[in-house]
């Protein structure tokens, strides 16, 4: 069986079958792995994924500001960082996207180099925690913050928001968890039932679920809400939601 997509350009590109067959438990860390089939593993497996990637283009067209920066953190193979290209329509803006993950910044700069468009964009290799951030208007963390250690996330948001500019906005996707046990309940089984009809298999679920479970830590919509207004964002609110999955639109007062 071949499961090979890829056309003669493109890097080769996989069906994800990483969690298929028994695995001896271990965390989930973005390899050279996980970078070869994410396309499709980011798709079949985050519901809403495919939705909120164009629209981050429509976001940063409405923020985007002349001479300013635009960061994409966590940005994989860079799938947001060219929504965010072709939202931006200032030949003299910067776009960065930045990874800690080399296989995926790797795979990442072949995208960037396909996508046929003028705007400059800047890869760096280095973790979202350290990068250096000045004079944003854009800034998405679509699906990453998740991955940061809970007790690092106020004081990225609040880096984040003393770099952008008034009026500039933020641009987060995160997997949440409910308050209500029985909400959180349904909400995971519609998400595992997303990926039951998108081909993964109960063992295919279950063995990502435990190779996640200590490096992806959901928090609920709330505290992500009050954590942004504390961090220096003003309007903060709901965009997208899609089970437990959502995208938060956090806006720096002009
Ligand atoms: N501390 C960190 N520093 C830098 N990168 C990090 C860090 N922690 C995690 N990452 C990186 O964040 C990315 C998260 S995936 C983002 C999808 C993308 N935004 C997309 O729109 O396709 C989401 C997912 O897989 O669910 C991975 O590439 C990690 O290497
Ligand atoms: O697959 C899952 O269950 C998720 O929660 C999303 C996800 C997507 C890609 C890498 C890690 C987690």
């Amino acid at each position: 069986m071949t499961d090979a997509k890829q056309s003669p350009k493109q890097p080769k590109q996989l069906t994800d079958r990483l969690f298929a067959t028994e695995r001896k438990p271990e965390d989930f860390r973005f390899d050279a792995s996980v970078a070869r089939v994410f396309p499709d593993m980011i798709r079949r497996s985050v519901p809403g994924y495919t939705t909120v990637i164009p629209m981050i283009e429509v976001i940063t067209e409405q923020y985007v500001q002349p001479g300013t920066n635009c960061y994409d953190l966590g940005c994989s193979l860079g799938a947001a960082t060219l929504a965010m290209r072709h939202g931006i329509h200032h030949d003299d803006c910067q776009l960065i996207g930045v990874d800690n993950s080399g296989a995926m910044i790797e795979r990442c700069r072949h995208y960037v180099a396909l996508d046929d468009h003028p705007l400059p964009v800047t890869l760096r290799c280095e973790d979202i925690l350290d990068t250096e951030l000045s004079d944003a208007s854009v800034t998405t963390l679509n699906y990453t913050l998740q991955f940061v250690p809970p007790e690092k996330r106020e004081s990225l948001l609040r880096r984040i928001a003393d770099a952008t500019r008034p009026g500039g906005a933020l641009i987060l996707s995160e997997k949440v968890r409910f308050e209500s046990e029985q909400e959180q309940e349904i909400q995971t089984r519609l998400h595992h039932e997303f990926k039951r009809a998108n081909g993964y298999s109960d063992l295919e679920i279950s063995q990502k679920r435990a190779a996640i479970e200590q490096v992806l830590i959901p928090e609920t919509l709330d505290t992500h809400k009050q954590r942004l207004l504390t961090a220096g964002f003003s309007e903060v609110f709901l965009w997208y939601q899609c089970f437990n999955f959502v995208s938060i639109l956090a806006i720096k007062p002009k």
